[in-house]
């Protein structure tokens, strides 16, 4: 069985990659993470209430949930939903377990750094790798349990913090499957595509924390650099403090309005690859503010590594190369352009 380990560890990233800044004693953005101004999104000036925001928030006790979902796919590859099932109380408790591992003093959130060609554990995104600049951002990335890195941070007390990660995890699979019955049934998938995309045997489905202190000066920091996520499907909870902004051509930086209780859905390059383009996978970045810590939690859904990625069998004319999964990501995690790269 192929890890994540094995596929990013042809590239072991340098340690000034993956080693977020000390934000216990920084009190200002340092050059190696003062990124040019970059443009405001154009809705900043506008007033930042639901009808604003774009991206369409889908109730899936709808009855015309699907076609919604269908309709925002196609058009954005991001959407938003509520009244999703997943327990509010669990919803808190993943915010509340994420503030207490971030809070931890730097040095200790250290002992547990993700390894220079790993995945799981604390550090910088692995997209930092793409860029010189250092981001306002940290992560804790967990694939599976993360009872070894959590008996590192509280020798005593890690059961809580696993035990909400583990209920969010199985929470995230049930709802994750819900959805991509519905998106690949608008683009009417086989069974046996339908049960490869669906399939949790043997694929690996990363939870990331994400934590975005408040930042002395905002415009010249990034949380989380421009970047498409690479799985099939990624399911953000970001709290009720924006910060999600999403790129539209001819429009360009949009934010995604929080909307309480909501999780933000976008669709990842492999969802793309399937649908031979016809979803976009969505380029979307994290923006930082002045006064509040932001966190965010991520859940990426993907089809076991070993399996094949190519355009669904109804497409005629398909326009990426079949490959494995594993050789994709191999690919990004070198290449922030990798679907450019597989295109026939
Ligand atoms: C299976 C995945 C998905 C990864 C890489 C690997 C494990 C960690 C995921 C993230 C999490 C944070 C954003 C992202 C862009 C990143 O830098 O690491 C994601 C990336 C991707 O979606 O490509
Ligand atoms: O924090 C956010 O709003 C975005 C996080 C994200 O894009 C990711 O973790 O892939
Ligand atoms: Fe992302």
């Amino acid at each position: 069985m192929t890890t994540l380990l094995e596929v990013s560890g042809n590239d072991p990233m340098t340690d000034h990659h993956i080693i977020p800044l000390d934000f216990d004693s920084i009190d200002g953005v340092p050059e190696s993470h003062s990124w040019p101004p970059f443009d405001e999104p154009l809705n900043k000036i506008q007033t930042c209430d639901l009808q604003d925001s774009l991206i369409p928030v889908i109730d899936l006790t709808n009855s015309k949930a699907m076609n919604l979902i269908g309709q925002a796919c196609k058009q954005w590859g991001m959407f938003q939903v509520i009244n999703h099932g997943v327990p509010s109380n669990l919803v808190k408790k993943i915010e509340s377990e994420s503030r207490r591992l971030f809070a931890l003093p730097t040095h200790e959130k250290r002992r547990v750094l993700r390894s220079s060609n790993g995945v799981s554990g604390y550090g910088s995104a692995r997209i930092s790798h793409y860029f010189d600049k250092g981001m306002w951002h940290e992560g804790f990335t967990i694939m599976g349990s993360c009872v070894d890195d959590a008996k590192v941070l509280w020798p005593h007390d890690f059961q809580r913090f696993c035990d909400t990660m583990d209920a969010y995890q199985n929470q995230m699979k049930q709802l994750t499957h819900k959805l991509l019955l519905m998106i690949l049934e608008t683009i009417d998938a086989t069974q046996e595509e339908i049960d490869w995309a669906i399939s949790t045997h043997d694929s690996r489905s990363p939870l990331q924390l994400n934590s975005y202190p408040p930042c002395p000066n905002p415009s010249h920091a990034v949380g989380l650099a421009p970047h498409t996520d690479s799985l099939l499907l990624t399911l953000l909870h970001q709290g009720d403090i924006n910060g999600l902004e999403f790129f539209v051509d001819g429009l360009g930086w949009r934010h995604v309005q929080a909307v309480e209780g909501a999780f933000v859905v976008n669709l990842g390059d492999l969802l793309h690859i399937f649908s031979n383009a016809k979803f976009p996978s969505v380029s979307h970045r994290a923006v930082v503010n002045q006064s509040k810590h932001r966190i965010s939690v991520a859940y990426f859904h993907g089809p076991p590594f070993e399996s094949r990625v190519a355009p669904s069998a109804k497409f005629q004319k398909p326009r990426f190369k079949s490959l494995l999964v594993k050789e994709y990501l191999s690919l990004k995690s070198k290449h922030c352009d990798a679907l450019s790269l597989i295109q026939t």
